[in-house]
């Protein structure tokens, strides 16, 4: 059959979901995944945890490995102050389509571009940037003009979290204080990331215990501190 889970997720979302509401394009994401076909989305349970971590680290610039259909980049750039950017790194572009079109269902990236509606400052600016996260992590300062991030939302291939996260340190991309923040920890797991940020004397890391996405399966995250 001609459709993707991607596809019809986006579908569903057009269907279902209030245009410009992000939080309806979100709930609708959940609804879907939750009643219709599982997707591997954050979810809502491990998503509240989520929430928690940008609210307490209010970040001016985060970066998100593996964007998938943007559920995860919603749930964020929802809670970001105007000004804020929100760098999210996808390597499938089929993904990347579908995103890139929730995201104008969700009004998140369609800036109107008449001044009376222009909304007041600058807004969340969502940035998706179509690569390997491995060849573009070494570009960001160049092409962004970003020097460092706040917070770090992993959630790609599972083997790419420890070269990635030492990729970032190389690159000189975290600050004391910068937060990363992974998902799956448990469910698939990401071992050798867990073994590392929590013996390294340069990060303080702290287990979430949750579940996985739509299942009474045991998941968590994990949330790490750069210590520098
Ligand atoms: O496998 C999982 N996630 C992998 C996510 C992968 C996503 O990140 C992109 N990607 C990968 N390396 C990349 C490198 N560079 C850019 N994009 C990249 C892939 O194109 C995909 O969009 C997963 C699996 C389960 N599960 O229950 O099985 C549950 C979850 O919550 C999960 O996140
Ligand atoms: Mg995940």
């Amino acid at each position: 059959s001609g459709t993707t889970r991607p596809m019809r997720i986006l579908h569903y979302v057009q269907r279902s979901a209030k245009c410009g509401d992000v939080l309806s394009v979100i709930s609708a994401i959940d609804s879907f995944c939750s009643k219709v076909e599982w997707a591997m989305n954050v979810g809502d349970k491990k998503g509240e945890i989520l929430d928690a971590v940008v609210l307490e680290t209010r970040p001016r610039y985060v970066l998100e490995l593996g964007t998938y259909c943007g559920y995860s980049t919603m749930r964020i750039a929802r809670l970001l102050p105007p000004g804020a950017r929100l760098i999210t790194i996808e390597m499938n572009s089929h993904y990347a389509q579908v995103a890139k079109e929730l995201f104008q269902h969700a009004g998140l990236d369609a800036q109107d571009k008449s001044a009376e509606k222009r909304p007041a400052g600058p807004t969340c600016k969502v940035e998706l940037l179509l690569g390997s996260s491995s060849v573009l992590i070494p570009q960001l300062k160049k092409k962004l003009d970003i020097d460092k991030f706040d917070l770090v939302f992993i959630d790609h291939w599972k083997v790419s979290y420890l070269p990635d996260t030492r990729l970032l340190e190389e690159c000189g991309l975290l600050k004391s204080g910068s937060v990363l923040l992974a998902d799956n920890v448990t469910c698939p797991g990401a071992p050798d990331y867990l073994e590392y940020v929590r013996n390294s004397p340069r990060y303080r890391s702290q287990y979430f215990p949750s579940q996985l996405e739509y299942l009474q399966v045991e998941d968590g995250v994990e949330k790490s501190v750069f210590l520098g």
